[in-house]
């Protein structure tokens, strides 16, 4: 059995795969090391023989996370690394050890699965586009403030915008214009990224021409999914990558 984790700024997205067949066994969300550990230790029985994992976080976080995992389950860590070309793809970054690791892999998963043009788009802590030609090269791409950021700017750095999260998550259920501080916060927020997606499809037919895939990943890929009906909503796209770049065989 593989553990695979995908460790985000704000969530570690972990899965169990069985090594001979890569079927998913069981996986989640976690807000911590400790919840994954927690997690972990609450499988029924899943001997993990390997780890593989892609961090964007600091590299004493990271270390700390695999030891854990070596002292607990005896497993050695291998981490995705930086790569100035790896299956077709050519990174585009002038330094190419600068471009976000999670991005990198969704873009060699997108560019796997595609065999074409690609406009990978990541819904997280922050919203990162890339975008790869036909040929594999990776043209760059573009990160901004994603949901949870846009939120907390607002409510962190004025006197009146206060509410909870649980409010959040129901102020999205219709786009009317707010009548509420929360909706009209949650759903300002939403159309600055719909927005964004939308100028990406733009840039994407100006860069690629027509004939290009859409990849959207990233724990809020489904709040801009309406607007991109052609696009293919990969949760899973950056272990896709994972896989590529760290093969246990
Ligand atoms: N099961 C889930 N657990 C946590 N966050 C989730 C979940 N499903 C959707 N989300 C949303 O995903 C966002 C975080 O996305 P994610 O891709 O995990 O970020 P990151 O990679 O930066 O840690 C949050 O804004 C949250 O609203
Ligand atoms: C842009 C990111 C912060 C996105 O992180 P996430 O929202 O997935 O947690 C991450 O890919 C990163 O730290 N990148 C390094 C900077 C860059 O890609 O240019
Ligand atoms: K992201």
């Amino acid at each position: 059995m593989i553990l695979e984790l995908d460790c985000g700024n704000s969530f570690i997205k972990w899965r169990v795969i069985d090594g001979a067949q890569a079927v998913t066994v069981i996986g989640g969300v976690v807000g911590s090391d400790s919840e994954l550990v927690s997690a972990l230790l609450a499988m029924p029985a899943p001997s993990l023989t390997h780890c593989r994992l892609v961090s964007v976080r600091s590299d004493d976080e990271t270390l700390a996370l695999t030891r854990r995992l070596d002292e607990l389950f005896g497993i050695e860590s291998v981490c995705a690394r930086p790569a100035l070309e790896m299956a077709g793809v050519r990174n585009g970054y002038v330094e190419y050890q600068r471009l976000g690791l999670d991005r990198w892999l969704a873009v060699l998963g997108a560019f796997h699965l595609a065999k074409k043009p690609c406009l990978v788009l990541d819904l997280g802590t922050a919203v990162t586009s890339d975008l790869v030609m036909a040929d594999g090269e990776h043209l760059g791409g573009f990160i901004c403030p994603g949901m949870p950021l846009m939120r907390n700017q607002l409510r962190t750095h004025t006197r009146r915008i206060r509410y909870d999260d649980e409010a959040a998550s129901r102020a999205l259920d219709e786009m009317a214009p707010g009548r509420t501080t929360v909706e009209a916060v949650e759903r300002g927020c939403l159309l600055m990224l719909r927005g964004f997606v939308l100028a990406q499809m733009e840039l994407a037919k100006e860069y690629l021409g027509d004939n290009f895939e859409v990849f959207l990943t990233g724990g809020d890929a489904l709040l801009v999914r309406d607007v991109l009906p052609g696009a293919r909503v990969l949760p899973d796209l950056v272990f896709v990558g994972l896989a590529i770049a760290c093969p246990l065989d």
